[in-house]
């Protein structure tokens, strides 16, 4: 790790101390992160940064499971079992806390192009991209009228609507890597389109990230489609 990386970590686990902090007291989060309440009090007011170690072990162990908790503690469930996770996507400083969690668990390449699909996925996505120092890209489902070339992916859903989606050609070169994310995985419809589209572009696949899986089949699903990692943050059954 460079110098750069270094204190990039450092700040990192600074912001995920300073989310765990807003529900907990200083000696609740020390029994979370097994760090002294007194340290732990110099890293979130900003007087002492954590060494590169601590920051690592907060950003991997701690944020992750955090992380996940957080994620769950934001989301509704409605009674048919459609999520409404707008607290999470509509909270920026919340996702930009994702990316290094998500590339530690998940071990990702990193990406050129991070690419999600409109609408939930933007947010998320361009925190991603901005973590990466990626281009952010997301497909659509109708046109942009001023671009010439598109990369299209249709797929017959198991409703049988027909779902299109459609990318500007220039958003992704050959040979570039994609990280495909997306808020939420639940048929993995909508991931297996988007690896459609990196597909068309002659991309590699860094790997298929979402915040949220709603069962096992989304998963499974983009599993299938690459050897990349594939993983979601938190899960409901
Ligand atoms: O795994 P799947 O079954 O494909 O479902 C996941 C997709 O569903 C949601 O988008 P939606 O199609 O509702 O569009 P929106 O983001 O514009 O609401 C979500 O943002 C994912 O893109």
């Amino acid at each position: 790790m460079n110098r750069a990386e270094k204190a990039n970590l450092q700040l990192q686990a600074v912001s995920v101390l300073r989310m765990l902090k807003e529900t907990r007291t200083y000696d609740e989060l020390a029994e979370v992160t097994d760090l002294p309440a007194g340290d732990l009090n110099r890293y979130v007011n900003g007087h002492v940064l954590p060494s590169p170690d601590r920051a690592e072990a907060v950003v991997e162990g701690v944020g992750r499971e955090q992380l996940a908790e957080e994620l769950q503690a934001r989301t509704r469930l409605d009674p048919e079992g459609y999520v409404d996770n707008s607290g999470v996507v509509f909270d920026q400083s919340f996702l930009d806390l994702v990316a290094p969690v998500a590339v530690e668990t998940f071990d990702f390449d990193l990406p050129d192009v991070v690419l999600t699909a409109a609408t939930d996925g933007i947010t998320l996505a361009a925190a991603m991209a901005s973590y990466f120092g990626a281009r952010c890209a997301y497909a659509k489902k109708s046109k942009e009228t001023a671009v010439e070339e598109f990369i299209e992916a249709r797929q017959r859903l198991a409703s049988g609507i027909e779902l299109t989606y459609y990318l500007p050609a220039s958003a992704i070169a050959p040979g570039e890597t994609v990280l495909v994310v997306d808020d939420l995985i639940r048929s993995g419809e909508t991931q297996e389109l988007l690896l459609d589209i990196a597909e068309d572009a002659d991309a590699n696949v860094g790997g298929v990230f979402a915040l949220i899986a709603a069962g096992t089949e989304g998963i499974e699903r983009a599993k299938g489609r690459t050897d990349a990692p594939v993983g979601a943050l938190a899960s409901f059954e």
